[in-house]
C-alpha cells in the first residue's frame, strides 16, 4: 500500500474562511487580519467574540449591545436545569457537556432556522451559556452552588469566581481572559472542521457544536491540556529530563508538544509561557512552571518539537484554581466564539464537504452462501 500524502488531510484546504489564518513557518496567528499579540492582553473576549461573530472590533456601544445579549442569553433552559445534576454525577466533564449542548438545543427560540440573524443569535447565546454550564456542572457534582454570575462582570471574572467560590484577583481575571482570546479560533483544526462537515449538511448550529466538542474532547486536541498537568503531577520534580526520555523510548507521546501547522513555536505559548510564570512565581510555588520549562528543552533537544497551545495553558489554568479535569472544558468555553463563527460562515455559503477516499481492501472477492462459508 503506498503512503497517502494526504493521510489525516495534512495540508488539504477543506473551506475558505475569512476568520483566521495562520502562519505556521513564522509562528504567526491572526484572526480576521489582526495579529494574536496585538489582541492578547489588550483586546477582552467579548470584543473577539464580537469580531469572529460579527466581523468587526466593535465599538462602545457594539459592545454593550453585544455585552447585554450575552447577558440575557446566559440564562440555561429549563431541560438542562432539569437535568443537569444527574448528569453531573454520571458523565466526565466534556460528557457532560456533550449532553448539555444537545439538550440545550430544544429550549433554543431559534433551533430550527439556520439564517444568518438566527444563527448569530443562537452563536451569542452558547457563548454566554458554554462557562454557566461548565461552572453549574462543577456545582452540581461538587454540591457548592456557584456564586450567581455578575452581570457587570466579564465572561472571565464571573468564570474564575464561579468556579473558584472567590473573588477573583484582577490580575487573574485580565490573565485569564487572555486566555480566552488566544483559544478563540485556530483555522482548520480538527473540532472546527467537524464542526463545519456538519454544518454543510445543512444541519443546524447546536448539531455541529456537539460534534465539535466531541472532537475537542481527544487528548491529540484539546484533551491534551489535561494530559499536560497530569503528566506533570505523575513525574518527581527532580526526574523531568529521564521521564521525558523514557516515555519517547516507550514510543509516547509528550502531551502539548507538536503541530500540524506550527513548525516554530506557536504564537500562543509564547503568552502563555509568560503568564505561567508570573501565576507560578505570585504563588510561592513555581515548580510545575520550572518543571514545565526543563521538559520544554528536553523535548526540544530529543525530538525538536516546540510547545503548543496546550502545554503552558495547563500550568496557568492550575494556577488560577481550576480543577484538573475542567481544562478542556475551559478551552471549549473560549473556542465556542470560533466555532459558532465558523457555523456561521459556513451556512452563508454552504456547499456539502464530502471528501474521497482510498479504497485499500480486497476487490472482486466471489459471494459464497453464509452455510458454505
Ligand atoms: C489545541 C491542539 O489541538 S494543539 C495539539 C494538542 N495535542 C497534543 O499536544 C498531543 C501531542 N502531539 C501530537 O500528537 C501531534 O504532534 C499532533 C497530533 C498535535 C500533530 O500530529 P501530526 O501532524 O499528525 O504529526 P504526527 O503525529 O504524525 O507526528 C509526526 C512525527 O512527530 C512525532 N511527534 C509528534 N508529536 C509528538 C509528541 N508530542 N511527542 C513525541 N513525538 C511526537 C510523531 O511520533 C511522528 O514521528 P515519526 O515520524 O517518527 O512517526
Ligand atoms: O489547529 C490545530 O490543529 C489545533 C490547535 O492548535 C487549535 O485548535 O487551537
Amino acid at each position: 500500500m503506498a503512503d497517502n500524502p494526504t493521510k489525516g488531510l495534512a495540508d488539504v484546504v477543506a473551506a475558505s474562511t475569512a476568520l483566521s489564518d495562520i502562519d505556521g513557518k513564522a509562528g504567526r496567528l491572526f484572526y480576521r487580519g489582526y495579529d494574536i499579540h496585538d489582541l492578547a492582553g489588550r483586546t477582552s473576549f467579548e470584543e473577539t467574540a464580537h469580531l469572529l461573530q460579527h466581523g468587526t472590533l466593535p465599538t462602545r456601544r457594539q459592545l454593550a449591545d453585544y455585552g447585554a445579549e450575552l447577558v440575557g442569553g446566559r440564562e440555561l433552559g429549563a431541560l438542562v436545569q432539569a437535568n443537569i445534576g444527574e448528569i453531573a454525577q454520571t458523565q466526565a466533564p466534556m460528557e457532560a457537556l456533550r449532553t448539555l449542548v444537545s439538550l440545550a438545543s430544544a429550549d433554543d427560540p431559534d433551533k430550527d432556522s439556520n439564517e444568518q440573524d438566527a444563527n448569530r443569535r443562537k452563536a451569542a447565546r452558547l457563548t454566554a451559556q458554554q462557562p454557566l454550564l461548565v461552572a453549574r456542572y462543577h456545582g452540581a457534582r461538587t454540591g457548592v452552588t456557584p456564586r450567581d454570575a455578575d452581570p457587570a462582570l466579564s465572561i472571565a471574572a464571573n468564570f474564575l469566581l464561579q468556579i473558584t467560590g472567590r473573588e477573583p484577583d484582577p490580575r487573574a481575571v485580565e490573565i485569564f481572559d487572555a486566555c480566552l482570546v488566544l483559544h478563540a479560533d485556530h483555522t482548520m483544526n480538527a473540532s472546527t472542521f467537524a464542526a463545519r462537515v456538519c454544518a454543510a449538511t445543512l444541519s443546524d448550529m447546536h448539531s455541529a457544536i456537539v460534534a465539535a466538542i466531541g472532537t475537542l474532547k481527544g487528548p491529540l486536541h484539546g484533551g491534551a491540556n489535561e494530559q499536560v498537568m497530569r503528566t506533570l503531577e505523575s513525574i518527581p520534580a527532580d526526574g523531568v529530563a529521564q521521564a521525558v526520555r523514557d516515555k519517547l523510548a516507550r514510543g509516547e507521546k509528550i502531551m502539548g508538544f507538536g503541530h500540524r501547522v506550527y513548525k516554530t513555536e506557536d504564537p500562543r505559548a509564547t503568552h502563555l509561557r509568560k503568564m505561567s510564570q508570573e501565576l507560578g512565581e505570585a504563588s510561592g510555588d513555581d515548580t510545575y512552571y520550572r518543571m514545565s520549562k526543563e521538559m520544554e528543552e528536553v523535548v526540544f533537544a530529543e525530538k525538536g518539537l516546540y510547545p503548543n497551545v496546550d502545554f503552558y495553558a495547563a500550568t496557568v489554568y492550575h494556577y488560577l484554581g481550576i480543577p484538573t479535569d475542567l481544562f478542556t472544558p475551559v478551552f471549549s468555553v473560549s473556542r465556542m466564539s470560533g466555532w459558532t463563527a465558523h457555523v456561521i460562515e459556513q451556512h452563508a455559503d454552504n456547499r456539502l464537504i464530502r471528501p474521497d477516499s482510498e479504497y485499500i481492501g480486497e476487490r472482486d472477492q466471489k459471494w459464497i452462501p453464509i452455510d458454505e462459508r
